[in-house]
């Protein structure tokens, strides 16, 4: 089949990711844009012996979920990334919760229901949900109702692609073409990064703009050749904007040597801080304490997040019993710390020290302890009774399974945004003693395929 090809399809059930599937011939196909019990009309964009992939042209008969793509008001038609721009958002949580139970019975051997799996809606989506069903007005400086609603204003971290006019845009799905934001909005953003101004910028020579918003500060980090050049017109944008703003630029060479490799194994280039001390700090509901991130460093993404993440992870580790928590790809301490206001002591590795470096700083006075180094080699298993987990998408992986089955730890809470690497490491777990407890995934990412699930086991 040619990439012109266009087939009829009744779309079945919902796929991980954002996808849907239909049958073609005896082969499935993962088809975009479309939702389960429609009809359509679509375009094979791929094929290998067994599957196919499509994307949909043409709705012959439409679903009663089915939304206008909300990438047209937002000025991005066709870009990637917004999974579920055609979907209701309550739908689009359903979707993404059989994907995800389908998921979790397929490659983890789990029975779904058995484990209480189920998606929550953040707190902000929740509270303007049931807010506009009762009808009660909007509440002076809450977030814009509308964008709640639809799921498109929650990011405090965006990533723009630049093309070559210095135009900021998101790049269409499975290739290098930015398509501008035509809108003056950057999808999905919360207000406060939307009201900066930033989508009027041109960056020529700039290929990749990231905006980390926090508590009265945030940090603009400009990446490619041009970034340093650029860098002050960036600088002088911020003179009208509120808190405190660190602009920080790339230097033209790259970084070579060990700890090279941290941004998805491409090689970063160093950093240089142009404007400000180089850190967001971070407010976060239910933690005493403000916390600070470097400004390419990790942090949640929705602006709920980390509380949600926070809130789920103590009431899975309970109250103190005397043993270590380990905190495992810890980042700035965010989950520790949580756990250790709390009177837990806890014992975090993480691969990047410069996140170490903020934990330590950020658990100051508290009993926690925060050490650089790769989870997989990690020497302080032995003595824990309870391991929070916080992996890349990649998973923890059976190095880090085998380990923790090794160790002394009792329970585990495994905090994932893929669902995937989520259940083959549970099923691994599962095989080596540990039985799960309870799943559940919060929506942290609307209008997207993804979703961040917590996981607790027990042996
Ligand atoms: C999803 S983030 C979680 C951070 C933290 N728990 C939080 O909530 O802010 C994953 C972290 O794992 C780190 N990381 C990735 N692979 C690692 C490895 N093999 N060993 C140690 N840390 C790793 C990354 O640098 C990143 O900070």
């Amino acid at each position: 089949m040619s990439g012109q090809d266009r087939v009829t399809l009744e779309i079945l059930r919902p796929a991980a990711g954002g996808e849907s599937l239909a049958h073609h011939d005896g082969r499935t196909v993962f088809v975009a844009g479309a939702i389960p019990g429609e009809t359509v009309d679509a375009e094979i964009t791929g094929e290998s012996r067994r599957v196919l992939r499509a994307r949909t042209v043409e709705v012959r008969e439409a679903s009663p979920h089915r939304v206008t793509d909300r990438r047209i008001a937002l000025g991005v038609p066709g870009a990637g990334g917004l999974e579920f721009a055609h979907v209701a958002l309550v739908h689009s949580r359903a979707l993404k919760e059989q994907a995800a139970a389908d998921q979790l019975e397929r490659i983890g051997g789990l029975d779904a229901s058995q484990v209480g799996f189920r998606v929550l809606p953040a707190p902000l989506e929740a509270a303007a949900e049931s807010a506009s069903r009762e009808g009660a007005p909007d509440t002076e400086g809450a977030p814009d109702r509308e964008g709640v609603l639809d799921g498109t204003a929650w990011r405090t971290r965006v990533q723009s692609a630049v093309d070559a006019d210095g135009r900021l845009g998101m790049l269409a799905p499975g290739s290098h073409t930015v398509i501008p934001y035509d809108a003056g909005i950057i999808p999905l953003a919360v207000d406060e990064v939307n009201a900066l101004g930033l989508t009027d910028l041109r960056l020529p020579g700039v290929t990749r703009v990231e905006v980390a918003a926090g508590h009265d500060s945030g940090a603009v980090v400009l990446r490619g050749g041009g970034a340093r050049e650029q860098a002050e017109a960036v600088v002088s944008q911020t003179r009208d904007w509120p808190g405190e703003w660190s602009i920080l630029a790339e230097a033209g060479t790259r970084a070579r040597g060990r700890g090279a490799r941290n941004r998805g194994g491409r090689f970063a280039r160093p950093l240089h801080t142009v404007q400000g001390d180089g850190w967001v700090r971070e407010r976060v509901p239910g933690v005493d304490r403000d916390l600070r991130v470097r400004g390419d460093g990790f942090w949640q993404v929705h602006r709920d997040a980390a509380a949600v993440l926070v809130s789920s992870v103590r009431s899975a580790v309970g109250d103190p019993d005397g043993g270590t928590v380990l905190d495992l790809y810890c980042g700035a301490g965010l989950l520790g710390i949580g756990l250790a206001e709390q009177g837990h002591s806890i014992a975090g590795i993480e691969g990047s020290a410069q996140a170490v470096a903020d934990a330590v700083a950020n658990a100051r006075g508290l009993d926690a302890r925060f050490d650089v180094g790769r989870v997989e080699g990690a020497p302080d298993f032995a003595a824990a009774r309870t391991a929070v987990l916080d992996p890349p998408r990649t998973g923890a992986g059976p190095a880090v399974v085998d380990a923790l089955l090794a160790s002394s730890v009792q329970r585990i809470v495994h905090v994932s945004c893929d669902g995937a690497t989520l259940a083959r490491d549970l099923k691994r777990l599962v095989a080596g003693g540990f039985r799960v407890s309870s799943v559940v995934a919060h929506d942290l990412f609307p209008v997207t395929g993804h979703l961040e699930f917590v996981a607790v086991l027990d042996r």
